[in-house]
């Protein structure tokens, strides 16, 4: 038997009817009949068969039709062209609050939404104090909800949503706004909530959350689904198109260069053109090293060679917690870099940055005197740190090189997994690392009976 579909989308378009000036809506509303709208496409021949008990993770930077995407499989929009088929009770926690009547207080906005959501008022009495306590707001459950803080408002949200038993539930980013223990308490419901067999639909441009979170990932751009498999791969690509797309809108000095296969608003993107680059699209020639890795930049400097050497600057193959460990990264300037900063990214196998640090954050002054030398030329840096206490198993090592400084840099090679570093322990690590100074002291009170 097959597995069973909760939502399945055949075919899905959408398209909004968009106005160049506010008077062409006005000229429409007084001239029936003839249009001034331009038609415009969020969505584009999506289809998607999303089995019962997945937990799907949506990215796609902004306007790319997430929203669209969630409302259409939620019912509160319908498809221009299309088939949407929803097995199961959606529960959609999409964008603040919304689906709130900020007139109306808390508890009238929870029998409201409960309602609208198919419960029955005697269902919604019997899971009221449930949703309160969850939400933890207190007495501004009798107040309306415009008075309440966004992340009151997000409670409030989550804590509906949660309790009303779905069988589908679409979260988002807003999620976020919650201060931390109420996002953990959160995280721990969605938890359950897949542990009792329920489907995600979750919305981040945090690609670490849905690493982590997720068992199936789709990447939507310009209302096209892109890329889809699992979450660590995907996220790995939509990282890849990020920096192209950052470094196209910094680039400077590249017009003699521009890399053909990045044409500026290009329709469909080629994963095959963005993840796997083997020439330098600065020089035109091959990478020296690194042939097939996934990288990305501009390519005016690049990374020639990266090793893992222990404290005596031998190479290493496994490290234990507390060893010392010196990653050498050796890079060649083809052109001018005004401010080169070298950065590590050190990964878990979901691609959960644990831990990352650049030059520039450790040495303000790094860049200046590194380039007191020449322009062109090679330099090596070693990155020396102990090796944490992490359980043991791979770690990957992101490496990059960029011109600037965090908020503003050109990225000129960025190279996803560099290296892949096997880490063993001496003893059993309960979760992902062990806390160190961990110490046990006894107490103990004699109770003197007579
Ligand atoms: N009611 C509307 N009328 C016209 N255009 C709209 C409407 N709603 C959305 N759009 C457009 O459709 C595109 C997709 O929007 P959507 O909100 O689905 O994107 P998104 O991926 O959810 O974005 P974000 O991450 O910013 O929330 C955007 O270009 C947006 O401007």
């Amino acid at each position: 038997m097959g597995e069973e579909i909760a939502i399945s989308l055949k075919n899905i378009s959408k398209s909004y009817k968009r106005y160049a000036r506010p008077v062409d809506r006005l000229k429409e509303i007084l001239l029936p009949g003839k249009s001034h709208a331009q038609e415009f496409w969020a969505l584009n021949n999506i289809n998607l068969d999303i089995p019962k008990g997945e937990t799907l993770g949506i990215i796609g930077q902004n306007g790319s039709g997430k929203s669209t995407l969630l409302q259409i499989i939620a019912g509160t929009l319908t498809p221009t062209i299309g088939e949407v088929s929803v097995h199961g009770r959606v529960s959609a926690l999409l964008e603040l609050g919304s689906g709130f009547n900020p007139e109306f207080t808390g508890k009238q906005n929870v029998f409201f939404n409960g309602q609208i959501l198919g419960l029955s008022r005697a269902e919604i009495e019997a899971k009221f104090d449930k949703i309160a306590s969850f939400a933890e707001i207190g007495d501004f459950m009798e107040q309306p909800v415009k008075t309440y803080s966004s992340g009151m408002f997000v409670r409030l949200a989550f804590s509906v949503a949660i309790n009303v038993n779905p069988e589908i539930l679409i979260v988002d980013e807003s999620l976020a706004v919650g201060d931390g223990i109420f996002v953990h308490r959160c995280m721990a419901k969605i938890r359950d909530f897949q542990d009792s067999g329920g489907t995600i639909l979750f919305v981040s441009h945090d690609v670490g959350s849905v690493s982590r979170l997720c068992s199936k990932a789709i990447w939507i751009n310009q209302g096209i689904l892109v890329d889809t498999g699992q979450p660590a791969e995907v996220c790995k690509h939509y990282q890849a198109w990020v920096h192209e797309e950052v470094n196209k809108r910094t680039s400077i000095n590249l017009d003699s260069n521009k890399n053909e296969n990045i044409a500026a608003n290009e329709e469909e993107i080629d994963l095959t053109k963005i993840t796997i680059k083997e020439s330098n699209p600065f020089t035109k020639k091959p990478y020296m090293a690194f042939y097939g890795f996934e990288r990305f930049g501009t390519g005016r400097a690049e990374i020639e060679h990266i090793s893992v050497l222990d404290s005596q600057g031998k190479p290493i193959q496994l490290v234990y917690p507390g060893d010392v460990l010196k990653i050498r990264i050796t890079t060649f300037r083809h052109d001018k870099v005004r401010k080169p900063n070298v950065g590590i990214a050190l990964l878990d196998r979901l691609r959960t940055v644990l831990s990352g640090w650049s030059t520039e954050l450790l040495d303000k002054n790094f860049a200046s005197y590194w380039l007191s030398k020449s322009e062109i030329g090679r330099a090596t840096v070693d990155f020396e740190f102990i090796w944490p206490h992490l359980a043991g198993g791979n770690y990957a090592l992101d490496i990059a090189f960029g011109d600037g400084t965090h908020e503003n840099l050109e990225m000129l090679d960025w190279i996803q997994n560099a290296i892949v570093i096997q880490a063993a322990v001496n003893d059993l690590v309960e979760g992902v690392f062990q806390v160190s100074g961990r110490k046990i002291r006894l107490y103990e009170e004699s109770l003197c009976t007579q």
